[in-house]
């Protein structure tokens, strides 16, 4: 087991440093992208499913919250938080459109919208960043793989250079909070 534990901690680190070698530029971008939002006085929704999910809330918590400085509240909404709004769109509408309905109701223009997915093809996701590009939002995706049917939805796309998931979520979250530091600095600093 320490063999196996050793293997994946390597490949951790591999994931690490692609990320470092080709996601610098693009992650940076982002944070560019959220410091104009928030000084517009825009807002950011993210969602995604499972661990992504988390990653979502960690992510907007963060936000709301803080991250490191002592400053105010940037606002910020995650899309995998209210049980009644998702089962009831759920129920009502389909699991595919759970996200999409709360980007309707909520999304304004310049408006960010995050979506995470490691397989860059939740089809949930996906149709909420459609939507969200027609509303005239920002749109962002923290994906994994190819990059999925939600690259090319996403004005920004991080692809982790990985296929595997476990490993992608590591760079996902790994991504969020370099965003938070660079955001909260870029605005408070
Ligand atoms: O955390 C994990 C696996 O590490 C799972 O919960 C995973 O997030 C779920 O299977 C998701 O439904 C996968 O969706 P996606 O990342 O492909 O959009
Ligand atoms: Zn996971």
């Amino acid at each position: 087991m320490i063999a196996e534990t050793t293997r994946q901690l390597r490949a951790h680190r591999e994931v690490i440093e692609a990320i470092e070698r080709d996601l610098a530029a693009p992650v940076a971008a982002v944070a560019e992208l959220l410091i104009e939002a928030f000084r517009a006085g825009k807002k950011l929704l993210v969602m995604g499913n499972g661990g992504s999910a988390a990653d979502a809330q960690h992510f907007v918590a963060e936000m709301v919250g803080r991250f490191k400085l002592e400053r105010r509240g940037l606002p910020a909404v995650a899309l995998t938080t209210d049980s009644s709004i998702l089962t009831a769109l759920g129920n009502d509408y389909g699991f595919d459109l759970i996200f999409r309905r709360q980007v309707e109701a909520l999304a304004a223009p310049g408006d960010v919208v995050v979506g995470i997915s490691t397989s860059g093809s939740s089809k949930n996701v996906a149709a909420a960043l459609l939507l969200a590009r027609e509303l005239g939002c920002r749109t962002v995706g923290l994906l994994g793989r190819d990059g999925g049917t939600i690259r090319e939805l996403a004005d920004f796309a991080l692809t982790v250079p990985s296929n595997d998931t476990p490993r992608i979520q590591e760079g996902h979250i790994t991504i969020i909070h370099i965003l938070c530091d660079l955001v909260e600095k870029g605005l408070f600093a």
